[in-house]
């Protein structure tokens, strides 16, 4: 959240701005065990973008009706699209940067500028050719599931645009973990009308956000971290433990992640409830049951998990 000087918060800028970029450049990551994921061909490189500046001589804009420094909401659109254009490298937070950096170039009295994006994620076809069933490198499909986001934070400095605060993630991951999982021994009064479950289909939404020590990691290559490997991890670690709650689910989620990417400092979640209610309860584990959605109101957690956990788990 940008301010000025005088404490007083004051942006404005342009949200939605669908990026269809085709042909980046490739990206390539170091494996890691609990995912197959090596890279990404880049052939669509799309991103719905949220844009906005700040700085002091915006001011009258605000105070007094003045438009003399402002660049229009729909010139920052016409700008993010054109400057996608000839960004040569492969991650989204280097877009972001790339955008900002050049925005200031351009616009010498900005002096702040938040960027943010939701990669819009299109998955590969198979189409059956020479040695059986290959991905087309023609055709695609738009994916619901889960989506890699990112925001940074820019401010003008002497030598040129620094980031203040970067965040990579994560969003909408949401998985279902049909047995394995108990909720008991919570508090029980006057309140309490839950019965405790040692085995419940869990059913969690999840965003989860990284920050990385060195900012210049997340821009490219080798060091990166793509969100379909944190991903790829929260579906290990979930398939893996035996989970009493989702408090608990989170913070190994977090170890791990951690653990696999030294580059990272903390990882942030953000989870909500959405266990099926039970109608028809099942006779056994693997058995047959029958659920239905949840009623509202949902449960939210949110917590962070930072490289000191590790040392104190003693894993780090
Ligand atoms: O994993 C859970 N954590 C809670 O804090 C909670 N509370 C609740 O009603 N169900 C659950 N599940």
């Amino acid at each position: 959240m940008k301010k000025l000087d005088s404490g007083r918060t004051l942006y404005y800028g342009k949200g939605d701005v669908m990026t269809y970029r085709t042909y980046a450049a490739p990206l390539s990551v170091g494996a890691i065990e609990e995912s197959p994921f090596a890279g990404n061909e880049n052939v669509i490189f799309a991103h719905n973008i949220k844009f906005s500046v700040s700085g002091e001589t915006l001011l009258a804009s605000f105070t007094e009706g003045d438009n003399g420094q402002v660049v229009a909401t729909d010139s920052m659109k016409n700008f993010i699209l054109r400057q996608s254009a000839s960004y040569e490298g492969s991650t989204t937070e280097g877009l972001l940067a790339y955008i900002g950096e050049k925005f200031f170039e351009k616009y010498e009295h900005i002096s702040a500028i938040d960027i943010e994006a939701f990669r819009i994620p299109f998955g590969q076809v198979l189409v059956r050719g020479e040695h059986g069933y290959e991905n087309s490198k023609l055709v695609y499909r738009p994916s619901h599931n889960e989506r890699a986001h990112a925001k940074l934070e820019l401010i003008r400095e002497a030598n040129g645009a620094s980031a203040t605060s970067l965040h990579s993630g994560v969003s909408d991951l949401q998985l279902i973990k049909v047995s394995g999982s108990s909720f008991y021994g919570f508090i029980r009064d006057e309140y309490t009308t839950l019965p405790e479950s040692y085995d419940r289909p869990l059913f969690i939404f999840l965003n989860i956000n990284w920050t990385y020590i060195d900012h210049s990691d997340a821009l490219s290559g080798e060091s990166y971290v793509a969100a379909e490997q944190i991903r790829d991890i929260a579906h290990h670690v979930f398939h893996e433990y035996e989970t009493p709650s989702i408090q608990y689910l989170i913070y190994r989620i977090g170890l791990r992640i951690l653990t696999r990417f030294p580059r990272l400092s903390e990882v942030f979640f953000e989870s909500n409830n959405r266990t099926w209610e039970t109608v028809v309860e099942p006779a056994g584990i693997a058995q047959a049951g029958v659920y239905t959605e949840p009623r509202p109101p949902y449960g939210f957690q949110g917590f962070t998990v930072t490289r000191e956990d590790l040392e104190e788990a003693g894993i780090g």
